[in-house]
């Protein structure tokens, strides 16, 4: 039987990121998305144009519908819109014992839009997270819930030592808005850190890049796949999805999620770089 896995996000119509994105990446990787809607974006690659939640009523009923019929392998979550929102899918993934669970904190969209109200940032630190087996931040997300400024490379470790503290057994934060020739990603478990990276791609068009490379990593954890070889997977499957951009859309295009079928991914490397004593 394949997989299954649920996304819980928020729909961008524009289909580069959120739900979407989810579960074209689902479907590539070769398992059974289903999906939980938090809110609907009205959005195109410029930006977005609106937003509606979907109550917290309604969100309860998706989740049972899931729960109570399908064998979730693993799950995500993106945009979560508010701390209602975060408390009926904290609830849920609870009742549900979906257990590995991946929480892509997604705040704030590339075009600047607001995805997540101030006010949740405390329920998803408190609610959420301590029922997640990994949450990837980018450096912006990062600062937000640790209260740090991250700049430097020991920013980065303090800042994932905090979050990691928050009772998830994995931290990846990624570098995706940073500079430099190589993108990044710091990943710290309880007992090892270590820097994730591929070749820097010239674009513009990385709209959804966060919530692909989550889902890629939610499908191969369904698999079965440890923490660190589905997190090496998801990072291949992103960096050849930006690599071979699609060119749609006169804003942030989105990324290719057919190419990692069909291209070969060069230069993602995985190295350790420290122990960690606890
Ligand atoms: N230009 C790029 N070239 C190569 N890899 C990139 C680039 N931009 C982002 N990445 C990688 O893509 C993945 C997603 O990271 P990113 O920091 O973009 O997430 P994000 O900001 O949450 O994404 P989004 O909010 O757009 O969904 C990470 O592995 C990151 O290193
Ligand atoms: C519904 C939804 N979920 C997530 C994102 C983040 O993606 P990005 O930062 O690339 O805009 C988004 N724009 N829309």
């Amino acid at each position: 039987m394949r997989p299954q896995v649920l996304t819980i996000a928020g729909s961008d119509s524009g289909g580069g990121a959120g739900i979407q994105a989810d579960l074209k990446t689902f479907q590539e990787l070769g398992v059974f998305g289903t999906s939980v809607l938090t809110a609907v974006t009205a959005q195109n690659t410029r930006g977005v144009h609106g937003v509606e939640a979907v109550s917290p009523e309604l969100v309860t009923q998706q989740l049972d519908a899931i729960g109570s019929d399908f064998t979730i392998a693993a799950c995500k979550t993106g945009m979560l819109f508010d701390a209602a929102r975060i408390e009926v899918v904290a609830d849920g993934v609870r009742r549900h014992t979906f257990n590995r669970l991946v929480v892509d904190p997604v705040m704030i969209a590339k075009g600047g839009a607001s995805l997540l109200q101030d006010s949740a940032v405390q329920a998803l630190k408190t609610s959420l997270l301590p029922l997640a087996t990994v949450v990837t931040p980018n450096v912006p997300e990062a600062e937000v819930l640790t209260g740090m400024t991250i700049r430097t490379f020991e920013d980065r470790i303090k800042a994932a030592e905090q979050m990691l503290a928050y009772g998830v057994r994995a931290v990846i934060l990624k570098g995706g808005h940073l500079d430099g020739a190589t993108a990044d990603d710091l990943v710290m478990t309880a007992s090892e850190t270590f820097l994730l990276s591929a070749p820097r791609i010239q674009t513009s068009d990385t709209h959804g890049t966060g919530c692909t490379f989550s889902a890629a990593l939610t499908a191969e954890l369904a698999k079965g796949h440890s923490i660190l070889e589905a997190t090496v997977t998801a990072k291949r499957f992103i960096q050849c999805a930006i690599t071979h951009g699609l060119d749609i859309g006169a804003g942030h295009g989105p990324t290719n999620h057919w190419a990692y079928a069909t291209h070969e991914e060069a230069g993602v490397t995985l190295e350790s770089i420290t122990t960690n004593h606890r």
